[in-house]
């Protein structure tokens, strides 16, 4: 059987190990550059035993961010993420970095940019409306992943991550529900598709078979009209087709609608709610129960959707969602998954990989309280 803790091959790298550092926006970014805390934050899973890290979020536009503290991909970025590539490698990892554009999830009001979107609908991050992109629009972010991905390359990276999941602007593209456009982008699945196919087969031009390119696609959005498996299943085969990624990593969710379908586990409110200055955070409150549902948490909770991509497809999957065991790696391996990524595992223990085969047990309670530390240096409240 594939062992998970052997080395493998990601498309054109190899890695350690099949443990991949899921992205978690590090909030460590204030001047939308490269911090020493930044390199630390990743410096740690790797030294800790993960095959790779993942940089998120290096947004491909300044508008493309979710707010203004994010990097985004421009030369004056290069030189700060060199040295976090430098760091990460010499601890004997790799490290993807994690490009998108955030579109309706982006905050308008801290960027200061419209927050772009398939039509326009309120924007309840920056309290505005969203401005429906154009055809040009879409055209400036296609070209945006390929440069970010060059610049990727120029800092180092071993694989970028192309963010297509979460309601962020491809996926939200993808959802029939957010996605009521009347032109090419819009109506059917290969049209909805169009932006996300775009994008991988832009990417990949752009990088050859220099740096691993994978995505992280919505397996489901986890909201009444959304996006969901059928549909997705096919968007999966059609990146396939193109031969764009080398893997896929499969998510669920969306930030904008539903951000604790991504999670499982506890929802927290008053945390999330304390986060946001008035008359944000009083909103938070009021129509929390409703926004930050919770979900019960299971090992693997993303497990039995992944099986139906697992069944359609030849290529590459990275397994998601609630993976904290051995054993539970073990069974992604043996049910034909090439990697597991893991998110807040490592937020509690960043070298949790390297005492796995002494039968270490993952110490996260699910609590989710580190979603809202994003804003202020994502960390595991209880470490
Ligand atoms: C604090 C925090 C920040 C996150 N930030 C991102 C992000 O920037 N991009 C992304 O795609 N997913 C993000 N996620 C989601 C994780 O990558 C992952 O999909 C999710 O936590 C499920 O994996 P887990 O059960 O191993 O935690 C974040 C998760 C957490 C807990």
């Amino acid at each position: 059987m594939t062992d998970v803790l052997a080395p493998a091959r990601l498309g054109p790298v190899r890695l350690r190990n099949r443990i991949i550092k899921a992205a978690t926006f590090e909030g460590a970014t204030p001047d939308a550059l490269v911090t020493d805390r930044l390199i630390e934050f990743h410096r740690r899973p790797a030294r800790g035993g993960v095959g790779m890290t993942t940089v998120a979020y290096c947004a491909v536009s300044p508008d493309g961010r979710t707010d203004r503290h994010q990097i985004w991909m421009r030369d004056e970025a290069v030189p700060g993420l060199r040295r976090l590539t430098d760091a990460v490698h010499a601890e004997g990892a790799a490290v993807s970095a994690q490009i998108g554009h955030a579109g309706p999830v982006a905050n308008a009001a801290s960027n200061r940019l419209p927050a772009l979107a398939p039509g326009r609908f309120p924007n309840p991050l920056g309290m505005r409306m969203t401005r429906a992109a154009t055809v040009d629009d879409l055209s400036r972010v296609v070209r945006a992943h390929a440069s970010a991905a060059r610049l990727a390359i120029e800092s180092g990276f071993d694989a970028v991550e192309i963010h297509f999941g979460h309601n962020y602007l491809v996926s939200s593209f993808l959802s029939p529900k957010l996605n009521r456009r009347k032109d090419s982008y819009g109506g059917s699945l290969a049209n909805r598709a169009r932006l996300a196919l775009e994008i991988a087969r832009a990417v990949r031009d752009a990088v050859g078979d220099r740096i691993a390119v994978t995505a992280k696609l919505n397996m489901d959005d986890g909201v009444p009209g959304g996006f969901w498996l059928d549909e997705s299943v096919q968007v999966a085969q059609w990146l396939e087709a193109e031969g764009a990624v080398d893997a896929l990593e499969l998510t669920a969710g969306s930030s904008l609608l539903n951000p604790m379908y991504l999670f499982t586990g506890d929802a927290p409110l008053r945390e999330f709610a304390a986060a946001f200055p008035p008359p944000m955070s009083w909103g938070i409150r009021a129509s929390g129960g409703a926004f930050l549902k919770s979900y019960p948490f299971q090992e693997a909770y993303l497990l039995d959707r992944a099986r139906q991509f697992r069944a359609a497809l030849d290529l590459p999957l990275i397994l998601l969602g609630g993976i904290t065991r051995l054993e539970t790696m073990e069974l992604a391996m043996a049910e034909g998954f090439a990697f597991v990524a893991m998110a807040r595992a490592l937020l509690r223990e960043p070298d949790l990989p390297s005492r796995l085969r002494s039968g270490a047990r993952s110490l996260c309670v699910h609590c989710n309280k580190c979603m809202p530390t994003i804003y202020r240096g994502t960390r595991c409240v209880l470490t």
